[in-house]
């Protein structure tokens, strides 16, 4: 593709996001490239790294699109990133809209002369609310601020930034210095992550979906935040695990390697397409000691559980907050209807999984957002209902479960951030019941 069609490509991109507001960028974009398959590798990533760059920029783009009167619109959205973002001058842009066979068409009179009030103008503004400036819609900046106080500029920073790629290490197969070697003997070079003793990270996330390495299970995808959940949850060879919102097992699996397979682990959730995708993963991990069980309406299968389970692990549905630097479009998808919803369904399901808590054993509840509303006002709200559970402070649960130095964290439980610590932003608390 030439510069010209990869900036048109882009825009068409942007503009099939935008047709589909609730529907994530990802989705979107897999069906955009599906459809166009004419457009290579090395393109494809072009095209989508500009369509993002939009996406994480957006409220800043068109708080400037809005000085110039132009409309948020895919178009003009992708000049405002190639003149404050990419640095073009507008002789550049002039270039590059040719109207040539897959060039965008070219800038009209009227179009030229506001678009060009961009040029040269920084992209974070002095005159921009404070929202804009931090990037942040403006319903989470109070929730925001109340979580990071001072350091709130630092992180919404953080936040800005592309994830680099986190691999886990799979210890029924390998351990994480074997795993690093059958990568690099593929061209793969990883840094074990600072916190997980499981973690491996991509810092120029060579894709590793093709390794021979990943074929094998020798390695996970997954955050070093979601690795440190499943270390928190404590599980040890023997026990009882249910992982009740398992999604397609992400945590399952990293949970089931610290049971080394020995002991059941039941991989629960409400979608069953989602737990149809962990058949696989299970498998290629070599986890012999999983089940699946798909939470149905009026199901008694936690009636029937009561007091059965060492550990429950709740992974809630949550906003993704935590996820913004890897989901840059969730942050303008997530309304405050969203965190009130959501906040609904946390409590409920904590509820409903305390009771298949054994005495003396453990609910660990997580989410990957970083609204305070969503993780210690659920937890505490959640002690005050239920007095048969206490808290097991962070640095507790931590000693327990590994010798690998703790990060420095705030609070009894477990709180990340992208500034503070490179993971996404998490939170986890261990809620023990008394014996
Ligand atoms: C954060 S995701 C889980 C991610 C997964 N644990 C992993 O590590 O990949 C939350 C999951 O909760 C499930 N869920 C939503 N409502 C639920 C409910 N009432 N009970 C159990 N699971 C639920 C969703 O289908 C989703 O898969």
């Amino acid at each position: 593709m030439t510069p010209s069609a990869r900036i048109a490509a882009a825009i068409d991109l942007v503009a099939a996001v935008d047709a589909t507001p609730r529907r994530p960028a990802d989705a979107t974009a897999n069906d955009f490239f599906r459809a166009r398959r004419y457009i290579g590798g090395g393109d494809r990533r072009a095209v989508s790294e500009r369509a993002w760059g939009v996406l994480r920029q957006r409220l800043r783009l068109a708080w400037w699109l809005s000085r110039v009167r132009l409309p948020d619109q895919a178009r003009f959205l992708v000049l405002a990133h190639l003149l404050l973002v990419e640095g073009m001058t507008l002789e550049q842009v002039d270039g590059f809209f040719s109207g040539q066979q897959f060039a965008p068409p070219p800038l009209a009179a009227a179009e030229r002369q506001r678009i060009g009030g961009l040029a040269g103008q920084p992209l974070v503004s002095p005159e921009m609310p404070e929202h804009i400036r931090l990037n942040l819609p403006d319903w989470a900046l109070d929730s925001f601020r109340g979580r990071f106080g001072d350091s709130l500029p630092a992180e919404a920073e953080a936040m800005d930034v592309a994830a680099p790629l986190d691999l886990r290490a799979n210890l029924l197969r390998t351990t994480r210095e074997q795993a690093a070697a059958a990568l690099a003997a593929e061209g793969i070079e990883t840094e074990p992550t600072p916190y997980s003793p499981w973690g491996l990270r991509i810092p120029d996330r060579r894709p590793v979906l093709a390794s021979k390495a990943f074929a094998d299970g020798l390695v996970e995808i997954q955050d070093e935040g979601s690795q440190l959940i499943a270390l928190l949850t404590g599980a040890r060879p023997g026990m009882r695990v249910a992982d009740y919102c398992a999604g397609a097992a992400g945590k399952t699996l990293a949970v089931a390697a610290t049971m080394a397979n020995k002991g059941r682990i039941v991989a629960c959730d409400v979608s069953a397409p989602r737990l149809e995708g962990a058949v696989k993963r299970l498998r290629r991990a070599g986890v012999d000691n999983a089940e699946r069980h798909l939470l149905t309406p009026g199901d008694r299968w936690v009636k029937r559980r009561a007091g059965q389970f060492d550990r429950v692990l709740v992974d809630a549905p949550c906003t993704g907050t935590g996820t913004w630097r890897r989901n840059p479009d969730a942050r303008l998808r997530t309304t405050p209807r969203d965190v009130a919803e959501l906040s609904a369904k946390q409590h409920d399901i904590l509820d409903t999984t305390a009771s298949l808590v054994a005495k003396g054993g453990r609910l660990v509840y997580a989410t990957c957002s970083m609204l305070p509303e969503e993780n210690a006002a659920q937890v505490e709200g959640f002690l005050s209902r239920h007095p048969e559970f206490e808290l097991v402070p962070f640095a507790t649960a931590w000693a327990e479960a590994t010798d690998a130095p703790a990060p420095e964290v705030e609070g009894p439980w477990m709180q990340l951030s992208p500034h503070r610590h490179g993971t996404d932003g998490f939170f986890t608390a261990v809620l023990q019941r008394r014996a």
